[in-house]
Order: structure tokens, then C-alpha cells, then sequence
């Protein structure tokens, strides 16, 4: 039986008038692949956002590695978050540094004070973080800078920098969604390899539906903030997981919080 990663517990999050999220219930086991599908707008994000404290929600539990990430203490929280890495559709690479001091910089909320160059990162950090850029491909380019690359390859060193920090979870928002199709089957099966690798709990969302299929363990479908498909990968359709897509009405169907709706 697999542990329980991360779990939300009737998690509502409002924006206003605007309900992100409605009543979520969901648990996420230890070492599993799970892809979010669902419209833009439907509360995919806010969804990930939640499970590394960036947002908190406005009702409900969310829980992370066995802790309150909602209502930790700063201390706590950077400790709990440390565990978590993100990797982000528009890679969050800083353009003007080199590839290995990006990756280094995962490290940072592990050490204390500034780092203004990569010579002040510890040996230590700058062996492993070039140990993880020959994991994902991306060795011969360390002393490059990060605005030289495609793509594909800046995407390759956002996951080196998320592992440096030895995450139990890797968060990914849309981590292909600015990739060419070639490069972005390479990123969806560097992720597989490396969460199957690292026995990580993977929670990603993404646009693609077959790609999602082919790389989940299981499928969570959100409509307007709500969880209305949950599946194991294997036993979907393409069909079924497009069926989120054909429920939802108007973009301007936005849920609104009840006691505001006009
Ligand atoms: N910071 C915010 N302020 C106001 N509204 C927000 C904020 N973040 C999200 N929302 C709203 O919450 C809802 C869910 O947004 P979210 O970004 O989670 O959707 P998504 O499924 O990730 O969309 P996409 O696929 O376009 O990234 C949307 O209606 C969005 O406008």
C-alpha cells in the first residue's frame, strides 16, 4: 500500500467573485504520476499552487509530506517546500546565468546567505549540480549561458535545478506547453524516467491529452475548480478524458462565489 504524499480536503480558494477551486478532495500517493487535465481557467495551477504553499486556500485542509502546508510557520514552510520542486511552463531560468550556476541555485534555501557567483556555491553543490545535468542531458552546456539554449534544453535544466534539491514531489505546470513536439515528448519522458527513478510523486497538468494517457498513472479532470474525473491512466479512453472538455459550457461560465453572484 502506498503512502499518502500530499492530500486536499475540501479545498475551496475564491479570488474575489471568482472560485478557483470548489470543494477539492483528493489524496496523492507516494511515487505516483498524476496529470491534471481540464480548460484553461479550471483550476489547474491554483491546484499546484496550493500543494507548495505559494497559495493557501480559503477553506479547507491541504497536507504535504505529512504536514499542514497551509497553516505551517515560515520556518516550516521553507522546510516543507524544500521537498517540493516546481517546474514551471516558462522555465524561470535566469537568462543572463551560466546553466551550472542555475542549477545551483536549487540549492539555495538549503544555505545560508547570498550567492553572487557560482564560485560561492560549496564544490559539493557545484559536483552535484553538474551530476544532475548530465542526468538530464545537459552537461557540455554548464558554462553556457541560460539564453543560448532551446526550449527543450532550458526545460531539461529547470528539472536538473528542481532535483538538486532532493524533492520527495516534483510540481509541473504545463512543463511542455512551449515545446516543439519532439522536444516536448523528450521532457514528458525524462520526467517519467526520472519520477520512476527517484520513486517520486509526480503531479503535473497539461494540455495534451494522449501525451497525458501515455505518461499518468492516473488522470484528475477539473471543470471550473472541481474535480468531476478521476481515473487510472490504463483503464481511460481518449474519449472519456476528452469528455471534460465537451461538459464545459462558455469560457464566461466562470463559477461564481454564490453570496457575490449577481
Ligand atoms: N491570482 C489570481 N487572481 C484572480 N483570479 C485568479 C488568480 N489565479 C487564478 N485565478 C482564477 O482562478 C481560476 C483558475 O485559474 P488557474 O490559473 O488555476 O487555471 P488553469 O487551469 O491553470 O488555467 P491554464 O490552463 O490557462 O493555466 C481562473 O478563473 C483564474 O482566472
Amino acid at each position: 500500500m502506498r503512502m499518502i504524499a500530499a492530500s486536499l480536503r475540501g479545498v475551496t480558494k475564491d479570488f474575489g467573485a471568482v472560485r478557483g477551486l470548489d470543494d477539492v478532495e483528493l489524496d496523492f500517493r507516494s511515487g505516483e504520476v498524476t496529470v491534471l487535465l481540464g480548460l484553461s481557467g479550471s483550476g489547474k495551477s491554483t491546484l499546484l499552487r496550493h500543494l507548495n504553499g505559494l497559495q493557501s486556500p480559503t477553506a479547507g485542509e491541504v497536507s504535504v509530506l505529512g504536514s499542514r502546508i497551509d497553516a505551517g510557520d515560515g520556518r516550516g514552510l521553507r522546510r516543507l517546500r524544500r521537498q517540493v520542486g516546481f517546474i514551471f511552463q516558462h522555465f524561470h531560468l535566469v537568462e543572463s546565468m551560466s546553466v551550472l550556476e542555475n542549477v545551483c541555485t536549487g540549492r539555495l534555501g538549503a544555505l545560508r546567505g547570498p550567492r553572487l557567483s557560482l564560485m560561492m556555491y560549496p564544490r559539493s553543490v557545484r559536483a552535484e549540480a553538474m551530476a544532475q545535468l548530465e542526468r538530464v542531458g545537459m552537461a557540455d552546456r554548464a558554462f553556457q549561458r541560460a539564453d543560448t539554449l532551446s526550449g527543450g534544453q532550458k526545460q531539461r535544466v529547470a528539472i536538473a535545478r528542481a532535483l538538486i534539491q532532493r524533492p520527495r514531489i516534483l510540481l509541473a505546470d504545463e512543463p511542455v506547453a512551449s515545446l516543439d513536439p519532439v522536444s516536448a515528448a523528450e521532457v514528458i519522458d525524462l520526467l517519467r524516467e526520472i519520477g520512476d527513478e527517484q520513486e517520486l510523486t509526480v503531479i503535473c497538468s497539461l494540455h495534451q491529452v494522449r501525451t497525458a494517457l501515455d505518461f499518468a498513472d492516473r488522470i484528475v479532470g477539473l471543470q471550473s475548480g472541481r474535480v468531476v474525473l478521476d481515473e487510472r491512466a490504463a483503464g481511460l479512453t481518449a474519449d472519456a478524458a476528452f469528455s471534460i472538455y465537451d461538459r464545459v459550457a462558455q469560457p464566461d461560465s466562470l463559477r461564481r462565489v454564490p453570496a457575490l453572484a449577481g
